[in-house]
């Protein structure tokens, strides 16, 4: 099968990489073209813009960081639209609101934004945002969270097997994106809990290392604790998942609530330290460094 693929960030990179290993034909694009090379070095072709690589590809998969790269990939001068049409799908896997799928879907009822978009030009669309981080992409671990339509899902299954241990379909534009920031609002908020704890144990004179081994061994034992505790008490924190992406995450999730007129106060408050670690400068490190502002914020 031959793909195209927008983005090549961690995420990008990794599942563009998997997709070559696994025999695809792969043609990429990334903003700063130069991230290409080293896929062109595993047999990636080069496509100078994101219309080019549609105009070469049957399928077009997105990877990029946020609501607005997602929508300027597809209308922007040189983007998607310009060669997207009849016969040719776009699966946007970018962590995006159900709004920004729906734009680029142009699934709307009523005055349309953007009328001109992925199905109004006769192509089909998927969002397929994903749960997993840099090392389940790299191993083709990630669960799929697809939604939109149902045809393209099935025939882009061999790539998403490929890419993932699961994938869901879960209906109508908007319910993948809704889903992943769902997971993602819990994500954030556990994080900001056990930053808290780890700080309360030093602080009370406990061995913080003790209060890791004490979790896996209970009923809130889980891969992110165990998997970034260590890291985190060493204060490394080199990024898997950006903590600027989680602070977007954490305000479209509280977005979502609003509309749904939903409390979370305490998604809210890990907002805040997210935020707070933002303005510090710590956006481009992984997201379990918002432990180092509960630790200054509490001395
Ligand atoms: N990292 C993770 O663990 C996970 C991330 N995600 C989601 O996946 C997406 C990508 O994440 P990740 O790979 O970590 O992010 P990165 O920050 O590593 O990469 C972001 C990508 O988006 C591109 N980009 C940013 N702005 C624009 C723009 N205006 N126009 C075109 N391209 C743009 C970047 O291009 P350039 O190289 O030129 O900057 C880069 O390719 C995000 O939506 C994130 O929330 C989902 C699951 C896990
Ligand atoms: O969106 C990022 C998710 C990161 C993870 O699932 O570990």
């Amino acid at each position: 099968m031959e793909v195209g693929f927008l983005g090549l960030g961690i995420m990008g990179k990794a599942m563009s990489m998997n997709l070559l290993k696994n025999g695809f034909k792969v043609t990429v694009w990334n903003r700063t073209l130069s991230k290409c090379n080293e896929l062109v070095e595993f047999g990636a072709t080069i496509g100078e813009t994101p219309a080019e690589v549609v105009k070469n590809c049957k399928y077009t998969i997105a990877m990029l960081s946020d609501p607005a790269a997602a929508l300027s990939v597809v209308f922007d001068k040189d983007g998607v639209l310009e060669q997207i049409g009849s016969g040719k799908g776009y699966i946007d896997m970018s962590t995006v609101d159900p709004e920004t799928s729906t734009k680029i879907s142009a699934v709307c009822t009523g005055f349309c934004p953007y009328p001109q978009a992925i199905t109004s030009k006769g192509a089909s669309f998927l969002e397929a945002p994903v749960s997993g981080s840099k090392q389940p992409a790299e191993t083709g671990q990630l669960v799929i969270l697809a939604a939109g339509d149902k045809a393209l899902y099935e025939e882009v299954i061999p790539a998403f097997d490929v890419l993932g241990k699961k994938s869901f379909f879960l209906g109508q534009i908007g319910n993948g994106a809704k889903m992943k920031l769902v997971v993602n609002m819990i994500m954030g908020s556990m994080m900001n809990a056990f930053s808290e704890g780890l700080v309360l144990a030093e602080r009370s004179g406990l061995n913080p290392s003790n209060l890791l081994d004490v979790l896996d061994l209970g009923g809130i034992a889980n891969p992110m604790f165990r998997g970034k505790g260590p890291a985190m008490l060493k204060s490394s924190h080199s990024p898997a998942f950006p903590l600027k992406h989680q602070q977007k995450d954490m305000r479209l999730a509280l977005a979502l609530g609003d509309e749904n007129a939903v409390s979370m106060p305490v998604a809210a408050a890990a907002n805040e330290s997210f935020k707070k670690a933002r303005s510090m400068g710590l956006g481009d490190l992984d997201f379990s460094a918002v432990y180092e502002i509960l630790k200054a914020s509490k001395e």
